[in-house]
């Protein structure tokens, strides 16, 4: 039977700026299996990156624990973090501002090939090229794009590079932190396409973060709704949109654009 890739259990996070403590993240839990997709929604300042960051270990967490494939993560070492970033890889809102702008779209792939499959001998390095090539077809990109650097591509153009890059290793869990807001609505939209469609071929569970609960009814599986750090729903994407539990998600709802698109 499939052990869930990710389970987070009840945590928590608080930053303390001189003597004021902002409490980001208290007391989240959820499951995620392999090839699901979770929505991650909320307002501005309700916790969604934070979360993210917890998951990936860009910050600590303060209590509970992250189950990754079976195993406590929660305070594993750098070095540790480093093998499980083979597994769990991650795409930010700034496509551009995610890639290294003097190198080559090709390289920054190649990059993450040699840094996170040689080591593993999971690749031959005269492959590269071919995968390479591969990876840009599967996101819809042209194989000369490889030779374009990041400020040569549309964002969009950029997002689908950085979608390759994030497969390049076959993780098990792909969490994108905003991934459309910094696109416009057709380019949007195509991502959207893009990530339900590698998700399902490679089985690959994908935390969808934003803010939009109209764009992650339409692809997410189960929603959880964070409402000023907490929890305030988490269940199947249907039940929540027909029946939502807290005044939170009722005011989401109503003011949702899109409602008649919505997957209900
Ligand atoms: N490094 C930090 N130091 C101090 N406070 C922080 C830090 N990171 C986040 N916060 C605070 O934690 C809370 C949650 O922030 P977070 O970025 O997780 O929210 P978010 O839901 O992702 O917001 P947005 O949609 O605007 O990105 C906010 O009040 C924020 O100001």
């Amino acid at each position: 039977m499939d052990i869930p890739v990710l389970e987070v259990r009840n945590i928590k996070k608080t930053f303390k700026k001189g003597k004021y403590t902002v409490t980001a993240v208290d007391g989240i839990s959820f499951k995620m299996m392999p090839g699901e997709v979770l929505g991650l929604v909320g307002e501005s300042g309700s916790g969604k990156s934070t979360i993210a960051k917890l998951i990936t270990h860009l910050q600590s967490i303060d209590e509970g624990q992250i189950i990754f494939n079976g195993e406590d993560i929660s305070h594993v070492s750098r070095k540790k973090m480093i093998s499980i970033y083979k597994e769990m890889q991650m795409v930010f809102q700034d496509p551009v501002g995610s890639f290294d702008p003097r190198m080559k779209i090709g390289d920054s792939i190649r990059e993450v090939l040699c840094r996170l499959c040689y080591s593993q001998g999971k690749l031959d390095k005269i492959k590269v090229e071919e995968v390479v090539e591969t990876l840009l077809n599967q996101v819809g990109l042209k194989p000369e794009y490889a030779e374009r650097y990041p400020y040569e591509l549309s964002g969009g153009q950029c997002q689908r590079a950085a979608i390759a890059r994030a497969i390049a290793v076959h993780p098990k869990l792909l969490i994108c932190d905003e991934v459309t807001s910094a696109l416009d609505v057709s380019a949007q939209a195509q991502i959207v396409e893009l990530l339900i469609s590698l998700g399902k071929q490679l089985d690959m569970a994908i935390l969808f973060i934003s803010h939009d609960l109209s764009l992650v009814s339409c692809i997410c599986d189960k929603v959880c709704v964070l409402y000023k750090g907490e929890q305030v729903e988490y269940r199947e994407t249907k039940k929540v949109i027909r029946t939502p539990d807290h005044p939170y998600t009722k005011k989401l709802l109503s003011s949702a654009l899109y409602m008649d698109k919505m997957n209900v």
